[in-house]
C-alpha cells in the first residue's frame, strides 16, 4: 500500500449531516478562496442543505465536499431528473488522495438512488471532469454590441410597447415566457419561484459577485402592453460611464419571434449615458448575430463550452430523448467509471419527431413522458457500427456537437461507412441546446 493509499483508506465517504452543513461551507470557502457575507452563506446553505450531500471524513475532520442540487433538464423532446454537481471541494491537506474519485463513485449510487439518469455541472477546471465521463454539452458565447449609434438591423422590430416593470413582479410575469423556451432548447432547467428570485433575478442580491462589480440592481424589460403575455423580455443591470464607458450588462433576454428579439436588443442599446451591450451568457444561434446589419456592431468576444453533461443512466437517457430521423445502429459504449452502461448495444429510435428537426417546437414536446419515445437500447453481440466513449456521448446528447467532429478527432470510431452521419442526423435539434445558467 502507498502513502496516499494509506491516506485514502482512513476517509469514509458518506451522507453530509444536516449538523456539519457550515463547516463544509467553510471548507468550500476555504479552497475557492472566497468570503461571502451573510446574505451569500445563507443561500449557500439552503442549497446544499436541499441538495444531495456527500462528506469525505478522515476521523473527526471534513476533508471533502460534493453537493448536488435536484434540478430538471430538458433534453429534446423531454424533460429528465437531474443533479446539478456544485460545491466540489477537497482540503488542501488532503489533495490528490483519491478523495474525489471516491465522492464521484458515491454521486453516481446516489443519482441512481434518487432517480436521476443525469448528472451536470460547470467545472472551476475544464481538465478535471472528462475523466469521470462527462462531456462539453451545452456552448455559450459572450456578444459585445458597440451602442454609441444606434443598432443597424436587417428587419423591423416589433412596434409593440416595451415597459419596465417592478422586478420583484418579474418572476410570474417571465415565466410563461422562459417556460415556452424549453421545448426548443435541450440543456435549460426548469424554474420555480424561488430559482427566479435568487438564481435567476438575484433579487436579493446573494449572488457573490453581487455589488461588487459596479453595476446597479436587475432592471426589467417586457415587451408588450399591460395585461397581454409579454412577446419578449430581457433583464440586465447597468454601470453608468465612470472610468470606462457606461455598460449594460445583459443577464437574460427571451423573444417569442426574431421582431421582439430585435425591439428589445434596440431598446438596451439605446439606453442613455452607455455605449455598450454586453451579454455575456448567448446561445450560438442567436438570431441577433444574423440580424445584425454590421457585425462590426455586434462582435463575439467568446465562445466556450458550458455545462457538462454526464449520462449516468445511458438507457433511461436515450430511450427519453425523442430522434430527428429514425436509426438502427450498434454503438460500442466505453464507460470505465460506470460499467453497467457500457458494452454492445443496439439503438433503435422511434419514429422520428413528425415536425422534422427544422421546425421542433410547441409544448407537446416537454410533456412526453420520459421512455416514451419508442426508442430502444438493447445489449447485443453484432458487430458495431460505431465505437465511442461515453464521454463523447454526453457531448451529442443534447444536439449540440455532431458526433462527427469526434471522429475526425480520433475520439470515437466509424465501423460502417454511413453510419455516423445517420446517428448525427437523428441527433440533430432545430434550435442549439442552451442552458443560459452558469452555477
Ligand atoms: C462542479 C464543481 O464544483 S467544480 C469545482 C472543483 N473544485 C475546485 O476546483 C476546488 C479546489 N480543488 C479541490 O478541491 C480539489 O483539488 C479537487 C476537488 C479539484 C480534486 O480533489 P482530489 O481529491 O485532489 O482529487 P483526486 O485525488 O480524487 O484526483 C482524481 C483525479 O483527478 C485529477 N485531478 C484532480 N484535480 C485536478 C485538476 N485541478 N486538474 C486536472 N486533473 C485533476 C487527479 O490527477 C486524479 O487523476 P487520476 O485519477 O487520473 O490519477
Amino acid at each position: 500500500m502507498t502513502t496516499d493509499d494509506a491516506a485514502h483508506a482512513t476517509t469514509d465517504i458518506r451522507e453530509l449531516a444536516e449538523a456539519d452543513l457550515d463547516r463544509a461551507l467553510e471548507l468550500s470557502y476555504t479552497v475557492f478562496h472566497l468570503k461571502p457575507g451573510d446574505r451569500t452563506r445563507s443561500f449557500h446553505r439552503d442549497l446544499l442543505r436541499d441538495g444531495l450531500r456527500i462528506g469525505a471524513y478522515d476521523g473527526g475532520q471534513l476533508a471533502g465536499l460534493t453537493g448536488a442540487h435536484r434540478r430538471t433538464m430538458t433534453v429534446p423532446g423531454s424533460q429528465l431528473p437531474c443533479a446539478a454537481v456544485d460545491f466540489v471541494s477537497v482540503l488542501p491537506t488532503h489533495r490528490r488522495r483519491g478523495i474525489l474519485n471516491s465522492m464521484m463513485d458515491e454521486l453516481w449510487r446516489r443519482c441512481a438512488a434518487d432517480g436521476r439518469p443525469l448528472a451536470c455541472l460547470w467545472p472551476s477546471e475544464s481538465a478535471i471532469y472528462g475523466r469521470y465521463g462527462f462531456g462539453a454539452a451545452t456552448g455559450t458565447y459572450g456578444i459585445e454590441i458597440d451602442a454609441s449609434r444606434p443598432l443597424a438591423l436587417r428587419s423591423a422590430p416589433d412596434s409593440r410597447p416595451l415597459r419596465l416593470i417592478d422586478p420583484a413582479e418579474a418572476p410570474a410575469m417571465l415565466a410563461p415566457r422562459f417556460d415556452a423556451t424549453l421545448p426548443q432548447r435541450a440543456g435549460r432547467f426548469t424554474r420555480d419561484g424561488n430559482w427566479w428570485r435568487t438564481g435567476a433575478l438575484d433579487l436579493d442580491g446573494v449572488r457573490m459577485d453581487a455589488g461588487q462589480d459596479g453595476f446597479g440592481p436587475a432592471r426589467v424589460v417586457v415587451l408588450g402592453a399591460p395585461g397581454e403575455q409579454p412577446g419578449g423580455y430581457a433583464f440586465y443591470r447597468t454601470r453608468g460611464p465612470g472610468e470606462g464607458p457606461g455598460v449594460v450588462r445583459v443577464d437574460e433576454l427571451e423573444a417569442e419571434s426574431a421582431p421582439a428579439a430585435a425591439a428589445l436588443w434596440s431598446y438596451l442599446a439605446s439606453i442613455d449615458l452607455t455605449s455598450t451591450v454586453r451579454a455575456g451568457s448567448r446561445p450560438a444561434d442567436d438570431p441577433l448575430l444574423y440580424l445584425a446589419a454590421d457585425r462590426d456592431q455586434v462582435r463575439v468576444t467568446g465562445q466556450e463550452p458550458n455545462l457538462w453533461l454526464r449520462l449516468v443512466d445511458v438507457r433511461t437517457a436515450l430511450t427519453a430523448r425523442s430522434w430527428a430521423a429514425p436509426v438502427d445502429l450498434v454503438l460500442d459504449l466505453r464507460d470505465t467509471a460506470l460499467p453497467a452502461n457500457a458494452g454492445r448495444f443496439r439503438l433503435t429510435t422511434g419514429p422520428a419527431d413528425a415536425t422534422g428537426p427544422a421546425d421542433r417546437t410547441g409544448p407537446a414536446d416537454s410533456t412526453r413522458p420520459a421512455g416514451s419515445s419508442g426508442t430502444t437500447w438493447e445489449p447485443t453481440h453484432d458487430a458495431p457500427d460505431i465505437s465511442l466513449d461515453v464521454r463523447e456521448l454526453a457531448s451529442c446528447y443534447l444536439g449540440g456537437t455532431p458526433l462527427r467532429h469526434f471522429v475526425h478527432a480520433g475520439l470515437a470510431t466509424e465501423h460502417t461507412p454511413g453510419a455516423v452521419r445517420r446517428l448525427d442526423a437523428a441527433l440533430e435539434t432545430a434550435w442549439l441546446p442552451f442552458t443560459g445558467e452558469n452555477h
